[in-house]
């Protein structure tokens, strides 16, 4: 078996880079390398070129949740008839959010986030927003895709919308809609992985199944645990027929920013860069004189709605940060932040 048989499922020389040159040597190695699959709390799903399996992750990997995610690559050695983790392969980027005051991992090695929305009352310009500083943070490639365009009065309406966000890869299509999906094969070649996010009921399934030789299982999976108790997971990659990963979590929706500046940064380049046009160097872009970023929200430059937003996820990302780092550390962060805001620094006049 070679290595090329792997790049179906993603394999890439990110990886392969990693391996000694005694595991490259040896024959089985190959035999040893999975990508996870679904995340339960001391195994984990995975596949590898001998088809799936069920590794359990000892415990210097505990907890599951903020070490491994679907989408990692690992190695894993039998023993006892069973797979065990022996080691985690760096992957090209995470995706993380805090929960119940923990960061965890909810996603690894992800190309392009698919920010799904439909043209109807479910469209929310603060969602994607939120969706592009996540794909952004994570170094992952955005797409926002609106969906059921056939079913919508006044697409006009919501293409002003997007154009607003300034993102570079928005497509509008419908399943019903012969040939609008088309584009997305641009997105869709071997070895790529895909994540998916957007509210319940956007068409993400619908469209999954519409593009890809895939039918979305119902989420839930019951199973028993080693207790005989029924408990429910949640499988959350698929491979498609044709090489493409399929990364749809429950966790993704769930999001919440972490460790997100980058993100806010890039997302909201424009107010930065207002900001540090405005007169005062600690503008609070609240009554000050000369604060550019009022004045373009009344020269309708940009909207009061999107700097509002703006300031909602930077003090949410601070709020973030307090709870995980300490209050101390919140004070450090928000003076070099501000800082970077005002990096000219000085009073102009
Ligand atoms: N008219 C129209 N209906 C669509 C389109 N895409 C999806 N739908 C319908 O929208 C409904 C919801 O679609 P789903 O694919 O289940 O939505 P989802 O985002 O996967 O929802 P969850 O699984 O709850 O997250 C279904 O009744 C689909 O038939 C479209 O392009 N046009
Ligand atoms: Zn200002």
């Amino acid at each position: 078996m070679s290595y090329s048989s792997l790049h179906q499922f993603g394999w890439s020389n990110l990886f392969m880079q990693q391996l000694s040159y005694d595991e490259l040597c040896a024959d089985d190695t190959i035999d040893n390398i999975f990508r996870i699959t679904a995340i339960h709390r001391n195994r984990v799903e995975a596949m590898g070129v001998n088809g799936e399996a069920s590794i359990i992750v000892p415990p210097q990997f505990q907890p599951v949740s903020q070490n491994l995610a679907v989408g990692d690559w690992v190695m894993a050695e039998m023993a006892n008839e069973h797979f065990r983790l022996e080691r985690i392969l760096e992957p090209k980027n995470r995706v993380r959010r805090i929960n119940n005051g923990l960061p965890q991992v909810i996603a690894a090695n992800v190309d392009y986030l698919w920010i799904i929305t439909s043209a109807n009352e479910e469209f929310n310009v603060k969602r994607l927003e939120r969706y592009l500083a996540l794909a952004h943070e994570f170094d992952i490639v955005p797409a926002v895709i609106l969906t059921k365009t056939d079913v919508c009065d006044d697409l006009d309406h919501y293409l002003d919308r997007l154009r607003e966000l300034g993102a570079d890869n928005v497509h509008a299509l419908s399943v019903n809609t012969p040939g609008t999906v088309d584009v997305l094969h641009a997105y869709m070649h071997e070895g790529t992985t895909i994540a998916l996010v957007g509210s319940s009921g956007v068409g993400k399934s619908t469209l999954v199944n519409a593009m890809f030789d895939l039918t979305l299982p119902t989420r839930e999976i019951r199973e028993d645990d080693a207790h005989g108790k029924h408990t429910t997971t949640h499988r959350e990659l698929y491979f498609a027929g044709n090489g493409v990963a399929i990364i749809d979590t429950p966790g993704m929706r769930e999001l919440q920013l972490y460790d997100s500046e980058q993100g806010i940064e890039r997302t909201f380049s424009s107010i930065v860069e207002l900001g540090e046009r405005c007169r005062y160097s600690n503008c609070g872009h609240d009554n000050e004189p000369g604060c550019a970023i009022r004045q373009a929200i009344a020269d309708r430059v940009i909207t009061q709605a999107h700097f509002d937003n703006y300031l909602k996820l930077v003090k949410e990302e601070e709020s973030q940060k307090r709870r995980s780092l300490g209050a101390h550390v919140v004070k450090e962060h928000t003076r070099e932040y501000f800082k970077k805001i005002h990096s000219s620094n000085k009073v102009k006049y």
